[in-house]
C-alpha cells in the first residue's frame, strides 16, 4: 500500500526522514544526514512559471555517481522516431491483443513498439508502445531519457517504484512518469497494456473553456506518492532509453535512495473512474475531445503533440441522433487500445480489450456496418453504455506503423471489411 499526495502538478514537499527535506533553501552546504540535493528539471529552467517543472531531491548519493552505459540490445523492438525508409502505409490498421509470454519477460523486456511519429532529437512527437509481461523487474530500473510515459494498464496490477516513491497501478488507472525518472516495474500476475512515450511538451490538464472551473480530470484526483526509499548496496542494473537507443549501467546501489524530495516534476497516477465526463443533453455526437483527460501541447494553438482521450461508461441522450462516432477523416492522427468491454464503434467484433487500432491522418474511419445499422435502427430512449473503456493517444504527426507491428501476427488482414456492404442510399 503507497500513500499519496493530491493535485495536479502541485508544489509538493514530502520527506520519509524527518528533517531530511530542507526548510526555506534548496541547496544547503550540508544538507541534513549527508544526503546530496540533486535538482530534477523536465523543463527549461527558464520556461514561463506556468510551465516549469523541476523538482529538488535529497538522497543518499548523487545520480551522477556510476559507470559509464554500454550499449546495450534489446532492438528491434523497441523503437523511436524518425522512422527512416520505406512508404508510410496509410491503411486502416487493427492488432488482436498480445499473448502473455511464456517464458520469464519483464515489463521492459515485454514492451513491443506500435507506431511513432516525430523526432526524438527535437523533441517532438510521441512512440507508442504495448506490453505483455509475466515477472517483476528485479534489481533492474529504466529510465527514458528521451520523453515521459503515460502508461495504460490493461491487465495487472503494477506496482511502480520511482526516485521519488511508489505508486500502485491497476487496470483502469493510468500513471504518469517525468522523463528521464528512474523506476522500477512489479507485477502481480500476467500483465499488458500501453505506453504512450511523450517527446513533447509535459502532459497537462486541458482548458475547460466555457465547461467551467471544474469537470473532466479534476486536479486534486491525481496522485503522487510520498517519498520512499531504499538503503540497499549491490548490484543494481540501470537501463537508459537515450536518443532511440537503449544504454546499459550497473550501480552499486538501488537508484531509490531518494529520502527526501520538494518540487513539481514528479510522477502521479489517476483513476481514470474519476473523470468526470460530459456529454450532450440534446442531439448530435459532440467532437470526442471533450473526453480529453491530458493534453501534451504542441508549438501550434489547439493542435496537441497528443491528447489522451478516454471513452468511459456514460448515459447516452442524444435526440434524433446517430449516437456512435460519426463517420469521420481527421486530420489528426488516431491510435486506440480498449481496457475494458465493447467500444460503441465496433459492435462487429475484432477491437478486442488489449487490442490496438491505427486511423492515419485523412484516413476514413468510425463505425463498423454493424454498429451503423444498429444505431440507425435503434429506437432512441436513455441508454447506459457500462462495461466499457477505451482510450485514444491522438496526435498531430501521422504515426508511422513500427516494421515489427507491420509484421506481427497480431495484425488483422481483413480489418477494412468491417467497413464493406453498406446498403447504398437511395434517392428519389
Ligand atoms: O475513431 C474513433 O473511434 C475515435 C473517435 C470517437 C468519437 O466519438 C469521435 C471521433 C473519433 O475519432
Ligand atoms: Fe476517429
Amino acid at each position: 500500500m503507497s500513500n499519496y499526495q493530491t493535485g495536479f502538478g502541485n508544489h509538493f514537499a514530502t520527506e520519509a526522514v524527518k528533517g531530511a527535506l530542507p526548510v526555506g533553501r534548496n541547496s544547503p552546504q550540508r544538507p541534513a544526514y549527508g544526503l546530496y540535493a540533486e535538482q530534477f528539471s523536465t523543463t527549461a529552467f527558464t520556461a514561463p512559471r506556468a510551465e516549469n517543472r523541476r523538482s529538488w531531491l535529497y538522497r543518499l548519493r548523487p545520480a551522477a555517481s556510476h559507470p559509464p552505459f554500454e550499449p546495450f540490445d534489446m532492438a528491434p523492438r523497441l523503437i523511436s522516431a524518425p522512422l527512416h525508409g520505406g512508404a508510410v502505409n496509410p491503411n486502416r490498421l487493427r492488432w488482436s491483443p498480445l499473448a502473455i509470454p511464456d517464458a520469464p519477460t519483464d515489463w521492459l523486456d515485454g514492451l513491443t513498439s506500435y507506431a511513432v511519429n516525430g523526432d526524438v532529437g527535437t523533441g517532438a512527437g510521441i512512440g507508442v508502445h504495448l506490453y505483455a509481461a509475466n515477472c517483476s523487474m528485479n534489481r533492474r530500473a529504466a529510465q527514458f531519457s528521451d520523453g515521459e510515459l503515460l502508461i495504460v494498464p490493461q491487465q495487472g496490477a503494477l506496482a511502480i517504484i520511482t526516485e521519488l516513491g511508489r505508486m500502485d497501478v491497476p487496470p483502469g488507472h493510468i500513471a504518469l512518469i517525468p522523463r528521464g525518472m528512474r523506476f522500477s516495474v512489479t507485477l502481480d500476475g500476467p500483465s499488458r497494456g500501453y505506453v504512450c512515450e511523450n517527446y513533447g511538451a509535459p502532459f497537462r490538464l486541458p482548458d475547460l473553456g466555457p465547461i467551467g472551473s471544474n469537470g473532466l480530470a479534476n486536479p486534486r484526483d491525481f496522485e503522487t506518492p510520498v517519498a520512499w526509499f531504499e538503503d540497499r548496496d549491490g548490484e543494481y542494473e540501470l537501463i537508459q532509453k537515450f536518443q532511440g537507443h537503449l544504454w546499459r549501467t550497473v550501480l552499486d546501489h538501488s537508484p531509490f535512495d531518494v529520502v527526501a524530495w520538494h518540487g513539481n516534476s514528479a510522477p502521479c497516477r489517476f483513476d481514470l473512474a474519476r473523470f468526470n465526463t460530459i456529454g450532450t443533453v440534446s442531439f448530435d455526437h459532440p467532437d470526442p475531445s471533450i473526453f480529453t483527460v491530458l493534453t501534451s501541447p504542441s508549438d501550434q494553438p489547439g493542435t496537441a503533440n497528443c491528447d489522451f482521450v478516454i471513452f468511459p461508461p456514460r448515459w447516452m441522450v442524444a435526440e434524433d441522433t446517430f449516437r456512435p462516432p460519426w463517420f469521420h477523416r481527421n486530420v489528426m492522427s488516431e491510435f486506440m487500445g480498449l481496457i475494458h468491454g465493447i467500444y460503441d464503434a465496433k459492435e462487429g467484433g475484432g477491437f478486442e480489450p488489449g487490442g490496438a487500432s491505427l486511423h492515419n491522418q485523412m484516413n476514413g474511419h468510425g463505425p463498423d456496418a454493424d454498429s451503423a445499422k444498429k444505431a440507425m435502427e435503434a429506437k432512441l430512449a436513455p441508454v447506459k453504455l457500462d462495461d466499457t473503456l477505451a482510450f485514444m493517444f491522438e496526435s498531430r504527426w501521422v504515426l508511422r506503423p513500427a516494421p515489427t507491428a507491420m509484421s506481427a501476427p497480431e495484425l488483422q488482414g481483413d480489418y477494412d471489411d468491417c467497413w464493406s456492404g453498406f446498403p447504398k442510399a437511395e434517392l428519389p
